[in-house]
């Protein structure tokens, strides 16, 4: 445990801080501990990344020098905030905000299944995240209930997306378009190493209908149980099974977003903005919750969002060439 030689392998600057105690979190790339800020007692999160502990090295350190570059960038009120950052020659140390809820993870399974209204309040603030995200040319990748954070114990509370460590930066799906042209004057890297990217925007769209599904039904879409073939073969074919006992309750316009977000051929499935535009989601009430959730007192909240979708790329983008937050 951290009483061990652990605690001495921490950053000096670190322990001066803050004091790390017990572990609330394991993710491919390391762990997340509970820390206290020394001199206020606040509580916080330590996302601790391995360098090494990856089968190629240099995949860890720019994954991570990804997902750091890409927290200490964003700003949006559904996306975890970073307080402080340490590291030594072999792990990253990242202070984050602590999400007092815990993951969706637990929330879920301790509730077998979320009611309609609550998943359709946790599902539009995810919504509204990724496609900040999306926005701002960042493909999540990594969309699990593990990380979607709940800010309190309540169900109606604000959510947060985490974990950016499998995030890219959309200029390398700009390389899978490039390999879509004549491949004449391209080197040969170009084609092996294109093969770690090969994502679009609506990867993202995928796993947020396998998270909605999980919400409402309080079980996975794709799972070895359910058919003869393996789960990725029922992924390849879209092949996800609604069983009543489960889905009863639930409304036909809930099932009809799932339905259009785990469409296998990415080219047909609905996008973050036509989800956003969706019936299901034009719940006034909803709405309401969400934003005084997001923006509490109404502080810097977005304009109404122009039906035509405005240029905003461009003016983040503007905005971000000075190293600003987007
Ligand atoms: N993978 C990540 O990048 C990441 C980043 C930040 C994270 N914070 C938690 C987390 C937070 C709170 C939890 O319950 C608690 C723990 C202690 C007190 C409390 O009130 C709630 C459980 C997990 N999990 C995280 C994962």
């Amino acid at each position: 445990n951290l009483m061990s030689d652990d605690q001495s392998s921490l950053p000096r600057a670190l322990q001066d801080k803050y004091v790390l105690t017990r572990r609330i979190g394991t993710g491919v790339c390391g762990e997340v501990r509970l820390a206290f800020e020394r001199s206020t007692c606040t509580k916080l999160a330590v996302k601790i990344i391995n360098k090494k502990n990856f089968q190629s090295e240099g995949t860890a350190t720019r994954n991570a020098e990804t997902e750091i570059q890409i927290l200490q960038r964003v700003d949006h009120p559904c996306l975890i905030k970073t307080e402080d950052f340490y590291q030594t020659e072999d792990s990253y140390y990242i202070v984050l905000e602590l999400m007092e809820g815990g993951e969706l993870f637990h929330r879920v399974k301790s509730q077998q299944q979320l009611n309609e209204g609550v998943a359709k309040l946790y599902f539009y603030q995810m919504l509204c995240a990724v496609q900040y995200l999306h926005r701002n040319g960042i493909i999540h990748r990594d969309l699990k209930p593990e990380n979607i954070l709940l800010s309190s114990n309540e169900d109606t509370c604000l959510i947060k997306v985490t974990d950016f460590n499998q995030s890219r930066i959309l200029e390398e799906a700009a390389l899978m378009r490039t390999l879509c042209g004549t491949p004449s004057y391209l080197a040969p890297e170009v084609f092996t190493h294109a093969s770690t990217t090969g994502y679009g925007l609506a990867v993202d769209a995928w796993s947020l209908g396998v998270l909605l599904f999980v919400c409402l039904s309080g079980y996975a879409p794709f799972h070895e149980s359910f058919s003869e073939n393996s789960v990725k073969e029922q992924i390849i074919r879209g092949e996800f099974t609604m069983v009543p006992s489960k889905w009863r309750r639930v409304s036909n316009q809930a099932k009809d977003v799932v339905r259009k977000l785990l469409v296998v051929d990415p080219t047909q499935r609905m996008s973050v903005d036509e989800a956003l535009q969706h019936p299901w989601l034009q719940d006034q009430q909803m709405l309401q919750t969400a934003h005084s959730l997001m923006y509490p007192e109404g502080e810097d909240a977005p304009p109404a969002a122009a039906p035509s979708d405005a240029p905003v790329a461009a003016s983040m983008e503007a905005e971000s060439s000075t190293g600003e937050r987007f």
